[in-house]
């Protein structure tokens, strides 16, 4: 018997990363190939994005995805989120000429404030949700505080990209294939401060630490490769991670959903004081993930290095949470 269809919604459909996502979520890319899905789909009310998201439907429908139950516009939250299963929250207020951080956190505080509530008021009470939009882990702590009724734990922040950039720079150190590479992860902000941390890392059952064996190439140069990649990206092409952002979303959302087998994966989640992180602040953790839970991997050794790399991006975000402190 073919299964129910579920309901995915996406906030920012009308971007770059949406025109990315949409389509492999669509063809079961993100729920498994027998998940049947409605699409809900949010833009702001303005006349130019909600003609492109037509645009978008429309591409959509000349797929023909077999697993494509249904897809809706929204342009109000309470009716995108409307008894939606998985959300992700995409659109967010970019950074304009002149604007200073503070400016780009109240900005954001705003919409992850609505989108929070409105998810509390009408989402399924299981929701998972998934914040990409910049600054990800302080929107999703916004959202999360944003909506009291739901569990807390549902509320989880983007790391992925970081986690598999990282992957991808160890596999070209070490010579060896991406798949290969096992128990990688990214503690704290998405932002030039998460801490990329191999030291744990094997490729084909070798560390990866006694590999490299190089402290020096993994804090002059791996660690600011990672940290800076957006900003590269941004310089190459003119326009933020897009296709290698949505591919993120999707890793993120199907191994919550379907389980990673016993591997570590990245998840921005709310701690719970783990490793010291005081609670409730979204931090990229460890994660494995089973029937759709995720567990932070505990009991890692905590070395001074990478003590002084987890406290920097801790003060980071503890700024970022104080920045909007008045605001919730
Ligand atoms: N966490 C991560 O690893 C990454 C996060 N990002 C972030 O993802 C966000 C989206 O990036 P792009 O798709 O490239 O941007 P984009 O500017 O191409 O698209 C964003 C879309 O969101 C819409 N939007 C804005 N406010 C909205 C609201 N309140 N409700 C619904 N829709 C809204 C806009 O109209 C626009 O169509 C940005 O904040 C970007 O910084 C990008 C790459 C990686
Ligand atoms: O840097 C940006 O603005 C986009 C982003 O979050 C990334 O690519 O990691």
């Amino acid at each position: 018997m073919s299964k129910k269809p579920v309901r995915v919604a996406v906030t920012g459909a009308a971007g770059q990363i949406g025109y990315a996502l949409l389509f492999r979520i669509a063809s079961g890319e993100m729920l498994g190939k027998d998940q049947p899905v409605i699409l809900q789909l949010l833009e702001i009310p303005d006349e130019k994005a909600q003609n492109a998201l037509k645009g978008v439907i429309m591409e959509l429908e000349d797929c023909a995805f077999p697993l494509l139950a249904g897809i809706e516009a929204h342009s109000d939250p309470l009716q995108a989120f409307k008894d939606t299963d998985y959300a992700l929250l995409v659109g967010a207020r970019p950074r304009g000429p002149g604007m200073e951080r503070a400016d780009l956190l109240a900005a954001n505080a705003q919409i992850f404030t609505a989108q929070g509530k409105a998810l509390n008021a009408v989402a399924s009470r299981n929701v998972k949700v998934l914040v990409v939009g910049n600054p990800a882990n302080t929107n999703a702590y916004i959202a999360m505080k944003s909506a009291p009724d739901l569990p807390a734990k549902n509320f989880t922040a983007m790391l992925r990209l970081d986690h598999n950039r990282a992957a991808s720079q160890l596999a070209a150190k070490t010579g060896t294939k991406v798949g290969d590479i096992k128990k990688l992860t990214v503690w704290g902000n998405h932002s030039p401060t998460m801490y990329a941390d191999y030291r744990f890392a094997t490729t084909n059952g070798q560390s990866i630490k006694a590999l490299i064996n190089d402290q020096v190439w993994n804090a002059e140069t791996f660690l600011p490769t990672v940290g800076k990649r957006g900003a590269a990206i941004i310089a190459a092409r003119g326009l933020s991670s897009a296709a290698s952002a949505a591919n993120a979303a999707i890793d993120h959302m199907r191994d919550w959903a379907l389980g990673s087998n016993g591997e570590w994966v990245t998840m921005g989640v709310p701690s719970n004081g783990e490793y010291g992180i005081p609670a409730g602040i979204v931090f990229g953790f460890p994660v494995t993930t089973e029937n759709g839970e995720y567990k932070i991997v505990e009991g890692l050794e905590i070395d001074a290095f990478s003590q002084e790399c987890i406290n920097k991006t801790l003060a980071e975000l503890q700024g970022e949470q104080d920045g909007v402190k008045h605001l919730l």
